[in-house]
């Protein structure tokens, strides 16, 4: 649906030097998935989002996109292909003097559809994001959650192929992310979109899409399936936005634990709180008994849930570990190598 070829981005910065912000990346996105394009700011995401309906030029490379190459086109041809495209953005990018049904409406008036017809095409995208209720309210009087359904509701009034989100769920909360990505992954399967989420959050990957690339530096080093690329992550870049995971989800009582684990064993390192993804069968005991013999550490089962990755099931303990880094990193590098997913809950001070 999507093919990206030896894309390269060079801009010059005020000083006169020239800056590669991407650098030979290709990428060819299949009809109907969710991809995802994940980085830490400045990797090149938005410069490569931004190439698929060449809002940005690249300086070299090929955009086709169902079928038609992008970069052969002439203006007129590219303005008309570039309405089947859409586009929702972190800040939401609404117009605070309109209504929402009249943000919603904006694309069809600009390409000088009639009313009838707009109404015809405008409330049933308001009921399938569900703001229905709020066509005639403004932007500054609703959550963000619904600012940014008006915003997905806007990218669709031109019936898209394609709908490309740039960090459209960065400004929500973790609960409004959700329900925005259930509401992504619900359009992708009723209008059988292909959506491309660029996104800094492995949270935002884990929870729609299909596969992913990883961006380091305008350079892609790593790519799959999601299942796989959390599972095994190979390059350091995965391996820090995994390990990223925020606590904030979890209960006072789990980490006032760890606390206690860190005071009484003597520092940070000494006590590590782990959330380990096993998917499908129930391997989770024998993985941690071997663990626990191995390495001749103390592993905490806190907490566990059952979850859904994509449709399938995960099972999720969140565990303490009390060792020293060192035996703990060689401990995660081997739980890894048994295909459990490993993320390390950074934020407990
Ligand atoms: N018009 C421009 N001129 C010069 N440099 C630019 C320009 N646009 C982007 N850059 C640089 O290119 C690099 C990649 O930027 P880009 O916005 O694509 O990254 P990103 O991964 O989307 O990060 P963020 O999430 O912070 O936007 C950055 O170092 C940025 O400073």
């Amino acid at each position: 649906m999507i093919q990206l070829e030896h894309i390269s981005q060079t801009y010059l910065t005020p000083e006169g030097k020239r800056f590669d912000a991407l650098k030979d990346v290709s990428i060819h996105i299949r009809p109907g998935e969710i991809f995802g394009i994940i980085g830490r700011s400045g990797a090149g995401k938005s410069t490569l989002v931004r190439c698929i309906n060449l809002l940005n030029r690249p300086t070299s490379g090929r955009v086709v996109v169902d079928g038609a190459d992008l970069t052969a086109m002439s203006e007129e041809e590219l303005r008309r292909t570039r309405r089947g495209i859409g586009m929702i953005f972190q800040h939401f990018n609404l117009l605070s003097s309109r209504t929402v049904y009249e943000n919603v409406a904006l694309p069809l008036e600009l390409a000088g559809v009639g009313k009838a017809e707009i109404r015809a095409k405008v409330e049933p995208l308001l009921k399938l994001v569900g703001l229905d209720e709020h066509a005639h309210k403004y932007p500054p009087q609703l959550s963000g959650g619904q600012k940014q359904r008006v915003g997905i509701a806007r990218a669709l009034t031109n019936d898209p192929k394609v709908l490309l989100s740039d960090e459209a769920t960065s400004a929500l909360d973790p609960e409004t992310t959700t329900a925005t990505l259930q509401l992504l992954k619900r359009i992708n399967a009723k209008l059988g979109l292909t959506i491309v989420m660029i996104t800094h959050e492995m949270n935002v990957v884990k929870q729609i899409c299909d596969r992913v690339v990883v961006m380091n530096k305008g350079e892609i080093v790593e790519h799959g399936t999601v299942i796989d690329v959390f599972a095994k992550p190979q390059s350091d870049t995965t391996k820090a936005l995994i390990g990223n995971v925020q606590a904030r989800d979890l209960p006072e009582s789990i980490i006032e634990r760890v606390r206690a684990a860190r005071e009484r064993r003597g520092g940070r390192d000494e006590a590590h709180l782990l959330r380990l993804s096993f998917i499908g069968g129930d391997v989770t005991r024998p993985v941690i008994s071997e663990c626990s013999r191995r390495f001749g550490v103390d592993i905490n089962i806190l907490r566990g849930t059952v979850d859904d990755l994509r449709g399938q099931t995960v099972g999720t303990l969140t565990v303490l570990v009390e060792g020293s880094r060192e035996v703990y990193e060689q401990l995660v590098d081997f739980v890894r190598s048994c295909g459990v997913i490993v993320e390390e809950l950074s934020d407990v001070d």
